[in-house]
């Protein structure tokens, strides 16, 4: 059967159900997601275009959904941009992150902005840097094909940790409007400077090249830690340090903002850490605030606590959509680079922490976390 056969079949079932429903012809809404890999995008908007549009207009409509990654530089995503441009008008292409539409990244502009108190802090003058991390504790498993063709960074950092980072670190827009919000997020990464070979670490974990659909030779990334450097006056100085990576020994996604040390430390409470927010996207989604208390008791020493706000907890019986309910780098040199191997199950290659350190992280030891009772 021919592809146009097959879209054709496609065209009369929609059709079949909007009759059913008693749709006026050129009344209904049609929209198609492509849950597809991006080199089938092209063909694909072709056959819609040509056999399942909606047919007159009465108000209906007809839209496509593409996810990442789309292309796989500048010149393959413009070229995809310009053969889907032909078939669609803009307003009818919606090209979406499915991180965005997670409760946490929706919540990033409302934190930022509608509370007084982060407004002086967050800046060079107070941070001293911010990660933002994707870890998965599984490997490709099954996803080699697609995965080997894209890496950790076209997977994952380029988009879901990159729009992370454009809500953390733009400036306010004028207003919530999408144009306003996407005005501010160009502007903050144009401000990032080229990324320096020496502040990025590339790992691949042993056992990847087992996957029958990778090829043996594969130097595809599944482990990638890259330092951001944004040259403007909010940042300047202040690392981002955007982390992912497959097959290691936990599956979270989160921000870590990183505060400096307090000046003049009369309690000489440095040791038990730096004042941290984080905001953990996932699992279970909550945020809190790393900070130096007095130890309850007689004796007046430290210890290292947190405000916590645990969305189980606070929002009980509250249901928070999925990410795909609620929606639907190149300045990273494409050079054959070799990554380091690491054990599956580990924390990734030992020298992105170290690039860590380097970059000014400073990791608490002997904090311990009483997780409350619900
Ligand atoms: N409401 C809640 O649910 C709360 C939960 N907690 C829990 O308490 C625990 C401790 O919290 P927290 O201190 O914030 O987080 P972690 O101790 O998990 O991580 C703190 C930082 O240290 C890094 N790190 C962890 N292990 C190493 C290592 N071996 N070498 C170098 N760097 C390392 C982490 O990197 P990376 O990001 O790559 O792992 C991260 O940047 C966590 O499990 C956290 O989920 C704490 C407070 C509130
Ligand atoms: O886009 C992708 O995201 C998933 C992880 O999504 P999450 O919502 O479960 O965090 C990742 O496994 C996959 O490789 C990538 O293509």
């Amino acid at each position: 059967m021919t592809l146009g056969r097959v879209f054709g079949l496609l065209d009369k079932e929609i059709s079949g159900y909007e009759f059913s429903k008693n749709t006026i012809e050129g009344s209904s809404r049609r929209l198609f997601y492509l849950a597809l890999p991006p080199s089938v995008y092209p063909s694909v908007c072709k056959m819609i275009k040509n056999n399942c549009m909606n047919k007159s207009d009465l108000g209906g409509w007809t839209r496509i959904v593409v996810e990442k990654p789309f292309g796989k530089d500048l010149g393959s995503a413009e070229q995809l941009s310009a053969q889907i441009g032909e078939l669609f008008d803009e307003p009818q292409i919606y090209r979406i992150d499915h991180y965005l539409g997670k409760e946490l990244v929706q919540n990033l502009l409302v934190l930022r902005f509608a509370n007084r108190f982060f407004l002086p802090l967050w800046n060079r003058d107070n941070i001293a840097n911010v990660q933002i991390v994707f870890r998965e504790d599984f490997g490709t498993e099954g996803r080699g094909g697609y995965f080997d063709e894209y890496g950790i960074i076209r997977d994952i950092i380029q988009n879901h940790l990159l729009q992370v980072f454009c809500l953390v670190a733009m400036e306010k827009p004028v207003s919530l409007k999408p144009e306003h919000i996407r005005d501010e997020k160009v502007k903050v990464l144009q401000s990032v400077v080229p990324i320096k070979d020496e502040e990025v670490v590339l790992g691949q974990y042993k056992g990847y090249r087992d996957d029958p659909t990778v090829p043996d030779n594969s130097n595809t990334p599944t482990f990638a830690t890259v330092v951001l450097r944004v040259h403007n006056e909010r940042w300047e100085g202040v690392p981002f340090i955007l982390k992912a990576g497959k097959a290691l020994n936990s599956r979270k996604a989160e921000i870590r903002i990183q505060f400096k040390d307090v000046p003049g430390d009369i309690f000489r409470c440095q040791k038990q850490g730096r004042n941290e927010f984080v905001i953990r996207l996932q699992p279970l989604e909550a945020m809190y605030m790393k900070l130096t208390v007095k130890q309850p008791g007689l004796e007046m020493s430290t210890v290292q606590s947190e405000l916590d706000l645990s969305y189980g907890q606070r929002y009980q019986g509250v249901t928070i959509p999925e990410a795909y309910e609620r929606l639907i780098l190149d300045t990273i040199d494409d050079g054959d680079v070799k990554p380091l191997t690491y054990q599956p199950g580990s924390r990734g290659p030992a020298e992105a922490d170290q690039l860590l350190e380097r970059a000014g992280y400073v990791q608490t030891h002997g904090y311990i976390w009483i997780p409350p009772t619900l």
